[in-house]
């Protein structure tokens, strides 16, 4: 199949404001890929594990294009599930674009544009996936990229900080910790960051003190 004619699937375009990492609050269009070869225990994006509609990127562009934007964040599911995810991020950037894409961290990071904003997980034990973390993208990442960890419990705290400190997080790039909604409050995880002294960001979803759980928001 030739490029132009590649087709990614897609849960939904949306436009609203940037809910999570340093861009928060920037009005945004979100492309939602379909599919993740994960499960994490509290993944809030589960109705995009199947069905989506199929798109070609021209037609993706199309639909971003019409929210008259300048941030792209390009999510999921696990968007680098995908080839033709590779060559989605390039158009956008091509398109003028300021792209991100959040992605589990559990994919090769390589062939994404250096254009693109990578903001990358790393799954702790509370997520059921820890051991898909892939530790060789660290490598991948500049200082334009974001690391968030998402917190369950105290136990997934502690695990973060020691990879903190393992790999000496902070000197690649943004470092975020954040609560798994549900599982963590969220004033408890900025007692312990402050508590350790760590060099790392809290982050809150704003879209959900917004809009709580709706999709597409
Ligand atoms: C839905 S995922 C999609 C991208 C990619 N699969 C990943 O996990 O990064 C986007 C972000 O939402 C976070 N997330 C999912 N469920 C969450 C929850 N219940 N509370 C806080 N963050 C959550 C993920 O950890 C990830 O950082
Ligand atoms: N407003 C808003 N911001 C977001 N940032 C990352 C999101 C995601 O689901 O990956 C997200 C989302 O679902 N909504
Ligand atoms: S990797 Fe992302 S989309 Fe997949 S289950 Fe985990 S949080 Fe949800
Ligand atoms: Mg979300």
């Amino acid at each position: 199949m030739g490029e132009d004619a590649a087709r990614l699937r897609v849960t939904e375009i949306f436009h609203s404001l940037q809910g999570e990492g340093l861009a928060t609050g920037e009005r945004t269009a979100f492309v939602r890929l379909t599919g993740c070869p994960l499960r994490c225990r509290y993944c809030d994006s589960a109705y995009a594990f199947t069905g989506g509609t199929r798109l070609t990127i021209p037609a993706v562009l199309e639909r971003v294009a019409a929210h008259q934007v300048r941030h792209v964040c390009v999510t999921g599911g696990e968007p680098l599930a995908q080839p033709a995810c590779l060559d989605l991020l390039k158009a956008l950037c091509d398109a003028g674009h300021q792209v991100s894409l959040e992605t589990a961290g559990a994919l090769d990071l390589g062939g994404v544009d250096p254009r693109v904003v990578k903001v990358m997980d790393l799954k702790a034990p509370g997520s059921g996936e820890v051991h898909r973390n892939r530790f060789e993208n660290l490598a991948l990442l500049t200082p334009q990229d974001q690391i968030k960890f998402v917190l369950c419990d105290e136990g997934d705290y502690r695990w973060a900080v020691a990879q903190l400190r393992t790999h000496g997080l902070e000197r690649i790039c943004t470092v975020l910790f954040s609560a798994a909604a549900g599982e963590l409050a969220p004033n408890e995880l900025a007692e312990w960051i402050l508590r350790d002294r760590l060099p790392v960001r809290l982050q809150l979803q704003l879209h959900k003190i917004l809009w709580g759980e709706e999709p597409g928001r």
